[in-house]
């Protein structure tokens, strides 16, 4: 059934026409919306049984703003016509200079332009919980209905900037504390208020305020010149790669020092030029990526209903296992974690304990929750209570006899339903499910250290996993706040497989007489927030030297064999596990790079002699990016080619979440496609022509750079799902 969208009105006996907005499920501002709102205001205005105007929307939820619909029409497209002229005709004149008063009804959420909608009314009721604020910058944009100028005149300037720069969201109490709504009222209550309210103002009980027009809560221009003197350094620090912080803190000061008229007029330009801008592009794309990850093709369309997973057993309380476990505490799963000894489960506890602690002191949980969470952990020795757990969590070392043992045993001790799911980052699920009778229950259930942090959950689905147990497990990563994307079955699976080429290409450039720090700090320009060698020392050598030989069985055509990471090891640098790596860690001090390990460098050049002439390559910062970033984008091809992952926006979304690829380059093929195919196809063939088979461009890359097509454009159909 298609679903019902437009905006209404209704006049009552008391003069007030109540208008709302009708576009589920958020009540976006579509173009129909924004038509629908602009001929009721004209009409409401002309009509001489209208006294005053209440504005809301329907079921429960004011408006999550703006379509971003449009903006991905707009990038597709490039016609800026698309965009409404909305920040003039709708909201100043058709509804904040309305003789009549206008207060908006806000319930569950005013993000963006709805926020913007409900700023320009003369009041706004909200009800409690209502969650308020301008998102806009997340999407590479600033507000365009004019946010940019009557939120800091309703909050006052800091409150303003914090908000909009941090893209963070308030409350309505907090919102009724800071002057942002006038009134909170339960929900049963929100429209008799809101009419009163409006009938208030028309009558002259309650005064009729423009928002624009005020500046009560602006400050002097000193003052308002040294808070966006912080703003700017705030921008640069947490977005030194992005267009819209610093051009919407240069629209705010227009309409500080000149007026909010003019500030609006600023923001429309302004947002013209950013809605176009590659920052905008990137960032609506995983807006939209991110959602579609929840659409799972045999799983989430066939009327399947996840079931409930109310107690969970992790095996193996190390790293990933109590990370795990404390994701699971804080959604109010109980947890049952299994060790091998009385030590291990102790320091398996403490660890979970550590990790809400962090959470507490870092002012992310309180005291009570933590309290709540930590009742719900219960250590154990053995298998005696897995009897009535829904699901197995195993996170115990990576030895495929080990695993294969562990999932023998849970097969006879666990009830036929319960889901068995293993944390492995490198195994074959087929093999570690290859002694039981239930391959369909088996599933990968990849977290990304730290567990409790890190919002990437790969879903690893093997040949035999069913789709119940799929959508089971989906529901339990939304549950504890995790991003599942369900992946096939290969070696590294999606993340970690397409990746594997960033260490190595940065072990190459270094063997080629690249420097390390330079390279690690020319890639974290581009927008990681690690360099390969830094995130090798996080991840600690030990893993690296033992993961080598897996990826090289499957991928050995393909690999860099450096010696550098067994010569680290050898001289003690296990990474920041041990305090030292190539960088030197110091409790309370950022990692230092370490001149002496430009020695076991040098060993390591020796050994490789691949510098040309014995000589150092010179290369230019452009070239450390794509000799460290192509070889990913190959691989990336690879993982398309073979189906490990449902659509490309399915591994831009494991990029960003599970890499930390900068989100507002939209992913790793998203930013592919933006540099060209066909440029990375003809830059690897060259490099492959003078450093052999890594660079090799792979079959799916030179096929699309020769039919001028994109990574992202319809795969094969060659799926493993
Ligand atoms: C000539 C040029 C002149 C220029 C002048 C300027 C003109 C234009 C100016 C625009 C002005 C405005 O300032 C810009 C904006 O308002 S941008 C939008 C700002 N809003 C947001 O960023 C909110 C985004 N949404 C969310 O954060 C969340 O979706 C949520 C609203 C908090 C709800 O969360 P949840 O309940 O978890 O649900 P989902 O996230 O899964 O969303 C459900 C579905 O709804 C879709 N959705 C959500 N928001 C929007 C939206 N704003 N537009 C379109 N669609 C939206 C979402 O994609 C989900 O869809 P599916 O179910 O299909 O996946
Ligand atoms: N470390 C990472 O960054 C990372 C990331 C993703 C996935 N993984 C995977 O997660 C798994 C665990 O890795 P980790 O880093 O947490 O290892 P870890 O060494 O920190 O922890 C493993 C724990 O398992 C326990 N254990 C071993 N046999 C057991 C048994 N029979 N019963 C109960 N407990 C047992 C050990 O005592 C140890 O405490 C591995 O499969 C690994 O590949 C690791």
């Amino acid at each position: 059934m298609a679903k019902k969208i437009g905006v209404t009105m209704e006049v009552g006996n008391d003069g007030v026409a109540v208008i709302t907005i009708t576009n589920p499920p958020v009540n976006s501002l579509a173009s129909p919306i924004i038509a629908g709102l602009k001929e009721k205001f004209q009409d409401a205005n002309q009509r001489n049984d209208v006294k005053a105007i209440v504005l809301t929307g329907n079921n429960g939820r004011f408006s999550g703003g703006f379509d971003i619909n449009v903006f991905q029409q707009v990038h597709k497209t490039g016609d800026l016509s698309l965009m409404p002229e909305v920040s003039v005709e709708l909201v100043c004149n058709l509804m904040e200079d309305s003789r009549k008063p206008v207060v908006a009804a806000v319930e569950g959420l005013a993000l963006g332009g709805g926020l913007e909608l409900a700023m320009a009314c003369h009041a706004r009721v909200a009800a409690p919980k209502a969650q308020l604020g301008l998102p806009e910058l997340t999407l590479g944009v600033i507000p365009g209905f004019g946010g940019t100028q009557r939120l800091p005149r309703l909050v006052g300037l800091a409150k303003a900037t914090d908000m909009i720069l941090l893209s963070k969201s308030i409350l309505s109490e907090e919102g009724h504390k800071l002057g942002l709504v006038d009134a909170l009222v339960p929900p049963g209550d929100l429209l008799s208020a809101s009419r009163k309210w409006a009938l208030d103002i028309a009558d002259g009980r309650k005064p009729f305020l423009r928002s624009l027009h005020r500046t009560d809560k602006i400050g002097s221009l000193s003052e308002a010149r040294a808070i966006l003197k912080n703003s700017r350094q705030l921008a640069k620090k947490i977005a030194p790669n992005m267009p819209q912080h610093h051009a919407c803190i240069e629209v705010i000061e227009e309409g500080i020092v000149h007026g909010g008229y003019s500030g609006v007029l600023k923001e429309a330009e302004v947002f013209k030029q950013l809605v176009l801008s590659d920052t905008a592009k990137g960032l609506v794309h995983v807006f939209f990526a991110q959602r579609a990850t929840s659409k799972v093709p045999n799983v989430t369309d066939v009327g399947l209903k996840p079931r409930p997973i109310k107690k969970v057993a992790i095996i193996g309380g190390g790293l990933m296992g109590s990370g795990i476990a404390t994701a699971l505490l804080l959604s109010n799963i109980r947890v049952l974690l299994k060790e091998i000894n009385t030590e291990y489960l102790m320091k398996g506890i403490k660890s979970v304990e550590a990790n809400i602690k962090g959470l507490v002191s870092r002012g992310k949980l309180t005291q009570d929750k933590a309290g709540k969470a930590l009742s719900l952990l219960k250590g154990v020795l053995d298998y005696t209570e897995f009897k009535d757990v829904d699901m197995v969590i195993e996170a115990v070392i990576e030895n495929i006899q080990l695993k294969q043992s562990i999932f023998k045993e849970l097969e006879k001790v666990c009830s036929p339903h319960c889901i068995l799911a293993s944390n492995t980052s490198t195994i074959d699920l087929d093999v570690i499910g290859e002694k039981t009778n239930s391959k369909d229950r088996i599933v990968g259930a990849h977290f990304f250290s730290p567990a409790h942090l890190m919002t990437l959950l790969e879903i690893v689905r093997s040949k035999n996993t069913s789709a119940q147990v799929i959508l089971d497990l989906m529901a339990v990563g939304k549950a504890i706040k995790k991003v599942p994307v369900v992946v096939g079955n290969c070696i590294g699976f999606a993340v970690n497989r397409t990746f594997f080429p960033y260490a190595q290409a940065a072990h190459m450039l270094t063997n080629l007489g690249v420097d390390l720090f330079r390279i690690d700090s020319v890639i974290t320009s581009f927008g990681l927030p690690l360099g390969p060698f830094q995130l090798g020392d996080l991840a600690g050598h030990g893993i690296g030297l033992a993961v080598g030989p897996i990826y090289a069985k499957v991928y050995g055509d393909r690999m860099f064999n450096s010696p550098l990471t067994e010569l680290l090891l050898k001289s003690g640098r296990n990474g920041k596990i041990n305090g030292r790596g190539f960088y030197i860690y110091e409790k309370g001090s950022k990692p230092k790079p370490d001149p002496q390990v430009l020695s076991i460098v040098e060993e390591s050049r020796k050994l490789t002699n691949i510098m040309p002439g014995g000589k150092p390559r010179s290369v230019s910062d452009k070239e450390i990016v794509e000799m460290i970033l192509f070889p990913v984008v190959n691989e990336a091809c690879r993982v398309l080619d073979e189906g490990v992952v449902i659509r490309a926006a399915d591994l831009d979304i494991a990029s960003v979440l599970g890499m930390s690829f900068p989100s507002y380059r939209g992913g790793i093929v998203f930013w592919a496609d933006m540099v060209g195919p066909k440029y990375i196809y003809e830059r690897l063939k060259r490099l492959s022509e003078t450093y052999g088979g890594f660079f090799k461009p792979s079959r799916y890359l030179e096929e699309r750079a020769m039919k001028g097509m994109l990574l992202s454009e319809s795969q094969s159909s060659r799926s493993r799902m």
